[in-house]
């Protein structure tokens, strides 16, 4: 198992930074930070995310694992891996993705909802994946494909809550991704960064518990 995939166990949450302006970026990632979650997905659809990444890297990188989200295809992974993304993560699965990250040693978990899809993906080389869009299949699907697929490790992804976290770990999943019930963009934007630290600080506290 790598080290990030380690992480991502032990960790349990991904904090995942969507279409963030860059002005509020690092206050953000600050406030998630001393709130305990050390685990940063940008994804690449938002504006200027390769530059955020490698100054996440510089900046945080004793403290938090930075990585990329959205990642759809080689070019975006070639962009997120030149800034210095330690993982990637996708919506899709991509299989030249998943080889190119292999190859340069850095983690994939690719996007999957269907089981043939969580098997492929599995075969191409992904040492996890992530369950998407979770809130729309919801935990009892997780819990059922478990059944059958329980030795690849699965995050599970969309609509994640304080008010269903524990439901995704009951049914299996290693770590949850979280984006706007953790990364609020309306605090972000009204400078309640307070509140983003209350956030993760339940979330970070609540996934270790699980
Ligand atoms: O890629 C994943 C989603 O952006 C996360 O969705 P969420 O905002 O429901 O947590």
């Amino acid at each position: 198992m790598s080290k990030m995939l380690e992480r991502l166990k032990e960790e349990k949450v991904v904090a995942i930074f969507r279409n963030i302006e860059d002005q509020y970026a690092d206050k953000a990632a600050e406030a998630l930070l001393a709130g305990g979650i050390t685990m940063m997905e940008i994804t690449m659809n938002t504006e200027g995310a390769a530059g955020m990444i490698s100054r996440w890297r510089e900046k945080y990188g004793d403290q938090a694992a930075i990585g990329a989200g959205t990642v759809l295809d080689l070019d975006m992974a070639k962009e997120a891996v030149d800034a210095g993304s330690e993982f990637l993560i996708s919506p899709n699965l991509d299989e030249a993705v998943v080889d190119y990250g292999l190859k340069k040693g850095v983690s994939v978990w690719p996007g999957v909802m269907t089981p043939t899809e969580i098997v492929r993906a599995w075969k191409s080389g992904a040492e996890a994946v992530k369950v998407f869009p979770m809130g729309t299949l919801g935990w009892k699907y997780l819990a059922e494909i478990r059944a059958p697929l329980d030795k690849i490790p699965m995050m599970a992804t969309g609509g994640v809550d304080l008010d269903n976290i524990a439901d995704y770990f009951k049914a299996g999943a290693c770590a949850v991704g979280m984006g706007s019930k953790l990364v609020n963009l309306d605090w972000v934007r009204t400078g309640r960064f307070d509140l983003l630290t209350d956030k993760a600080r339940q979330f970070a506290e609540a996934a270790k518990s699980l």
